[in-house]
């Protein structure tokens, strides 16, 4: 495990924004608050906001396959995201649903939601004030294409299917792989084949494929890229 990294300009670690974009359980959010934890960067999940707007659209009995009715209460919800990426937090209305929004009620739910172009306006104004003027990684679908397309750092991460499957049941602790694997695939379908902000590797990125690398490998070569981007003039 590598417990040290280069020494990066501190104009650049102010300043940077670091997008991660990839299909579901690519590795993403490990990777992300590895970075952000080495580098002493803020840390944004952006697929935790789809979530909890999701989330709130159930507490609220909106049907989520009516696009007219998410879109009409796409503004609503109240969402509040804590950056630390040793402890990130998200509530919405004041309430803490970092555990409910891991739910299967609400990820078989969140693809839908989230191709409602009323909610990903309002989520990618949130998410532009949060990134402000930089020192943060984000991550998502749509980070490098359209949240924050002049980031400095671009990377698309990717594993097979399988290994992605594997990773993911373990995490749950065990859960059936064939069944965790159509879940993944049928998000990726749906995330990739949207109008509106699909996932897309975006220009300039580096793409990494995790399958055969461990997180900490994946995290120094992320680190890497930072270290090598120029401080700003
Ligand atoms: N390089 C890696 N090697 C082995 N396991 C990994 C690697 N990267 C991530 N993992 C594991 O894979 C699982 C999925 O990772 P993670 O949650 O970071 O993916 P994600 O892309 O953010 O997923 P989602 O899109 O569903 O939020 C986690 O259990 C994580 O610990
Ligand atoms: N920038 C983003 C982030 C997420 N989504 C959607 C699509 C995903 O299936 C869902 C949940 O994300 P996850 O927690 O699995 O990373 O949210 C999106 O459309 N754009």
């Amino acid at each position: 495990m590598s417990t040290s990294s280069p020494a990066i300009d501190p104009t650049v670690l102010a300043t940077v924004v670091v997008a991660l974009d990839g299909p579901s359980g690519s590795g993403k959010s490990s990777t992300a608050r590895g970075v952000a934890s080495r580098l002493g960067l803020r840390y944004l999940d952006t697929g935790a906001q789809f979530r909890a707007i999701t989330w709130w659209m159930l507490q609220h009995e909106v049907d989520v396959h009516d696009a007219a009715a998410v879109a009409a209460r796409a503004d609503e919800a109240v969402l509040a995201s804590g950056t630390d990426p040793q402890a990130p937090t998200i509530t919405v209305d004041g309430t803490d649903v970092a555990t409910a929004i891991r739910q299967a009620d609400v990820t078989g739910a969140v693809s839908p939601v989230s191709a409602v172009p009323e909610v990903r306006a309002r989520l990618l104004a949130d998410q532009r004030a949060l990134i402000g003027e930089g020192g943060i990684v984000v991550e998502g679908r749509d980070i490098g294409s359209v949240v924050a397309p002049d980031a400095q750092v671009k990377v698309y991460l990717t594993a097979d299917p399988a290994a992605r499957a594997v990773r993911r049941a373990a995490e749950e602790g065990g859960s059936d792989v064939e069944a965790t694997r159509a879940s993944l695939l049928s998000r990726d379908t749906i995330d990739s084949g949207r109008a509106t902000a699909p996932l897309t590797m975006p220009d300039g990125a580096v793409h990494i494929d995790t399958t055969d690398f461990t997180l900490d490998e994946v995290i120094d070569q992320v680190v890497a890229l930072v270290g090598a981007v120029e401080a700003p003039a």
